[in-house]
């Protein structure tokens, strides 16, 4: 998660590579694309809008990088028309909001070349900086090594994620909740590995504007100069708003309700996990946040007089390094143990049902509680197009408005966003042959079995 914004813009290229290899002209285009419109880029360059007092703009830049991976769900806003927008203007003029998220495979074919995406990421593989030229042969070789196990969990809910299809209805339900509000905004949405990106996305975004306007961004867009002067808010995180609090405390409210003797049931909490060195040596702020998240939401059930038992846990853990403990899986088989008869699992950190709690939460952790000795089980669900949280979502974004800033130039490393295609495939050998003698060192061998098999 240390990466900057240069390394960044190396998984972006991918998406260029992989995806549009045949078409030169449409390759450039997102090239230009991506080197600003990656999720994380945008939220690096909130920096201007959101930094607190203190801070370095490398420490920004750093610390919004990592909260890319916090918010399962972003909101950016653009004025759309507008050149040298004044804030006065801004909720005149018609918005474009761009929800991001990380995407999924939709079918079983996506699912290696969507697990290269991922893993191409530098901010999901950190290697050091004289091993980069690994990232892409290593992401090849570990999505091939880990699709086989994907696409069995993603066969099991039906042959893909349902991620798209949700968050398209989410973003429905935005543009909708944002017209009550008298507020005429395009929602688009923007994926980091898979379709549609979020470079597609702020294609799109132009397009769709008319006349004039659509030459001007069009052509601001390829220069990349417009880009940097559009007023732009981000939204970086919204685990602490009321909205939220209360949407997630009404479903744990209502599954709680559907238990024999609710008030013994423990409450347990199940996160997406991150490797400990997110936290520990890049300063992750994913662990605090969540349980600051989670106090929250219990502080709320306790107004309600609901004072359950309940705990954390990080779920869905890859490869042979450490992650975010207490581990799910472990902690279920403690509790069972210890007597604990009535679970109820709370996805937290999620907000759409995806392959993490349909298959991992519904179906793997469902079964090993009810082997260790759990006899009633319940699951909150995702909270999806919720009609509170979309509320407070739209009502973030117009908290957002006043605080839409022209983008600062950006001063990513232009050498990655070049697409040589010998200098790829040279790379590419080398790398493989040097990432794969890696993958046959016993050691790694031996931990890759254990967790990523
Ligand atoms: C809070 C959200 C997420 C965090 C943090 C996160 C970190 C993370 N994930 C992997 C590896 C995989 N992730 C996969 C899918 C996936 N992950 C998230 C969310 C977070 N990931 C989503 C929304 C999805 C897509 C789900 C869908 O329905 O398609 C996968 C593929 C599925 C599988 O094989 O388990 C992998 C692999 C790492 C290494 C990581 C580290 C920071
Ligand atoms: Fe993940």
């Amino acid at each position: 998660m240390e990466a900057a914004a240069a390394s960044l813009s190396g998984s972006n290229i991918f998406h260029r590579n992989y995806r549009f290899s045949r078409s030169i002209n449409r390759r450039r285009y997102i090239a230009s694309g991506s080197r600003y419109f990656s999720n994380s880029d945008l939220n690096t360059q909130n920096h201007s809008v959101f930094k607190g007092p203190n801070l370095s703009n490398v420490q920004i830049q750093k610390r919004n990088l990592r909260l890319q991976m916090n918010c399962a769900l972003g909101v950016c806003t653009f004025p759309e028309n507008v050149m040298e927008s004044h804030h006065s203007h801004i909720v005149e003029e018609k918005l474009g909001v761009l929800l991001l998220n990380l995407g999924g495979p939709e079918t079983l074919n996506d699912v290696q070349p969507f697990l290269y995406n991922l893993f191409a990421d530098p901010d999901i593989i950190r290697l050091p900086r004289l091993l980069r030229f690994l990232q892409r042969p290593l992401a090849k070789l570990i999505s091939v090594l880990r699709a086989p196990k994907s696409k069995e969990g993603y066969a099991a809910i039906g042959g893909g994620s349902p991620l798209r299809k949700i968050t398209d209805e989410q973003a429905d339900a935005l543009r909708m909740a944002l017209e009550a509000k008298n507020i005429r905004a395009n929602v688009y949405v923007g994926m980091r590995y898979w379709f549609p990106f979020t470079e597609e996305a702020i294609e799109q975004f132009s397009i769709s504007t008319t006349g004039s306007s659509i030459r001007v961004l069009q052509r601001i867009f390829k220069e990349d100069a417009y880009l940097s002067r559009l007023p732009v808010s981000v939204i970086l995180s919204w685990y602490q708003r009321q909205g939220y609090i209360n949407s997630m405390a009404d479903l744990i409210e209502k599954e709680l309700g559907k238990f024999a003797k609710p008030e013994e049931v423990m409450i347990f909490f199940s996160a997406h996990g991150v490797p400990v060195s997110y936290v520990e040596e890049a300063g992750d702020p994913y662990k605090d946040q969540m349980e600051e998240c989670i106090y929250l939401i219990m502080q709320e059930l306790k107004a309600r007089g609901i004072g359950n038992d309940h705990t954390l846990a990080y779920q869905s853990r890859v490869g042979p390094v450490q992650w975010l403990k207490p581990y799910t899986d472990e902690v279920l088989v403690e509790i069972g143990q210890k007597g604990v008869k009535s679970l109820l699992a709370v996805p937290i950190s999620f907000v759409s049902e995806h392959i993490e709690t349909l298959e991992e939460i519904d179906m793997e952790y469902k079964h090993l509680a009810l082997e260790s000795g759990i006899k009633n089980w319940g699951r909150v669900p995702a909270l999806g197009c919720n009609s509170l949280f979309i509320t407070d979502l739209a009502d973030a974004v117009v908290e957002a408005l006043p605080s839409a800033k022209a983008l600062s130039a950006s001063t990513e490393n232009d050498e990655e966003a070049e697409y040589d295609p010998l200098r790829y495939l040279v790379k590419m050998f080398f790398g493989s042959i040097l990432a794969f003698l890696l993958l046959l060192t016993p050691k790694v061998v031996l931990a890759f079995r254990n967790s990523l098999f």
